[in-house]
């Protein structure tokens, strides 16, 4: 069984790789960076170190590289000839792997057995949207290829953070992971991945994940970045950070019972459970790192509005989600380019379009107020004009 991954990066090669390895798939990893590329092809073996309590190391074999940019013609025969595809790119980047798959169906057996795809992206519908891009750039031609694949979406959980200078492709993760994937698109001739879980309904599922997981961390690396803390765990051991932390949380998690009828109590577990992961002093994670790319985490759909909106909507607290919001609309990196441009955004334009065009929310909508209140209290800090 041959398994091609895009995205050799730390999930990439932290999680998805090492449990498709697992699962028996030989591993084509794409990706496009060069010298990426070639350590891993130096490689014959890489050790998955899980750090933090129950840890251990694990061993992946069986792998390989390819240059999607250099040579897109190999990608699209592994991928032509592979039983699953996997991404781990970012949201934003999956326009860009569309083209290898759509080339890669185009040239499948019309008799081999579908392609099953998965995008490992923290987002809702991360298939669904990849599935949309190839089809649209498949246009007419998408009637015959469609029934060359089937596309799951799934909810991926394992902190990975950023991997030191010099470590070669091994990747130093948490002990903890998750893997929920829909399950009906395969129509029963399941991936083998151990460990993963198939569900029916894969909604509950991925808004569970990134609205406690991802709210809670992101939420962590807002407030301590704003209280000039490196690292998550350093910033999760600051009670003040925590309580605020924990209070978003506790409006997620009545969001989620109010729409999804979760329990309240698996909820405060989960919640727990999570904490200690963010927690665990052994993992070298960064407010930077989690922090990322912030125009992203304050779009309509993501951690903190997609939440806060829902909530709002139906009457429910977001006193905690909103201060969160607050502490992201002050997160600096110099080398994030999402950073500096919503700094620079903020400095410039009025609060009301700001608030527009960052979070998606229209003006009539009952979160938008809050948010723009927070917008021109920032821009207030700053001295900047706010309309
Ligand atoms: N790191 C985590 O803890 C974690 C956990 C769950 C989900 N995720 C999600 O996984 C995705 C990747 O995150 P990461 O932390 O591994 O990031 P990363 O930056 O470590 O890895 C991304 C990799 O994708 C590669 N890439 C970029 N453009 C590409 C392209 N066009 N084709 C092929 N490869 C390309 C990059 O070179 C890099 O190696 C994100 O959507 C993230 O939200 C991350
Ligand atoms: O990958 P992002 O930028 O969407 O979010 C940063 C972290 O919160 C994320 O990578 C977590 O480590 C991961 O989602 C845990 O499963």
């Amino acid at each position: 069984m041959k398994a091609v991954h895009f995205g050799a990066g730390n999930i990439g090669r932290g999680f998805v790789g090492l449990l498709l390895h697992e699962g028996g798939y030989d591993l084509v990893f794409s990706d496009v960076a060069p010298t990426l590329v070639e350590t891993i092809n130096a490689a014959s073996e890489y050790t998955v170190h899980e750090v933090g309590p129950g840890g251990s190391d694990k061993t992946v074999t069986g792998f390989r590289a390819l240059d999607s940019r250099a040579d897109p013609d190999a990608v699209a025969d592994e991928v032509a000839a592979a039983d699953v595809v996997t991404t781990a790119v970012g949201p934003n980047i999956l326009p860009f792997v569309a083209p290898h798959i759509l080339e890669g169906l185009a040239r499948r057996d019309a008799d081999a057995k579908p392609l099953q795809v998965m995008a490992c992206e923290n987002a809702i519908g991360a298939t669904d949207t990849l599935r949309a891009e190839i089809e649209k750039l498949a246009g007419d031609s998408w009637g015959d290829l469609s029934t060359r694949a089937v596309f799951a979406n799934t909810a991926v959980d394992r902190i990975v953070p950023a991997q030191p200078a010099g470590a070669g492709v091994d990747v130093t993760v948490e002990p903890f992971f998750e893997w929920a994937i829909e399950q009906g698109p395969f129509g029963g001739d399941l991936p083998n991945i151990p460990g993963a879980h198939f569900v029916d309904d894969l909604g509950p599922y991925i808004e569970r994940k990134l609205f406690t997981v991802n709210t809670g961390h992101a939420a962590t690396a807002y407030f301590g970045a704003a209280a000039g803390i490196t690292r998550i765990s350093d910033a999760l051991a600051d009670p003040g950070i925590r309580e605020k932390v924990e209070q978003a949380l506790g409006e997620t998690s009545a969001l989620l019972t109010a729409v999804h009828g979760l329990d309240a109590a698996e909820l405060a577990d989960y919640r727990a459970t999570i904490l200690d992961r963010f927690a665990n002093e052994a993992l070298p994670d960064t407010v930077q790192r989690v922090g990322r790319q912030p125009l992203r985490k304050l779009s309509r759909h993501e951690r903190f509005i997609g939440p806060a909106a829902a909530a709002a909507e139906r009457g429910l607290a977001v006193d905690g989600l909103a201060t969160a919001i607050a502490s992201a609309l002050r997160f600096e990196d110099a080398a994030d380019p999402q950073a500096v441009e919503l700094q620079e955004r903020i400095r410039t334009e009025d609060a009301a379009a700001f608030t527009a065009s960052v979070t998606g929310l229209e003006a009539s909508h009952p979160l938008f107020a809050r948010v723009q209140e927070e917008v021109g209290h920032r821009q207030t800090e700053l001295g900047v004009y706010s309309a």
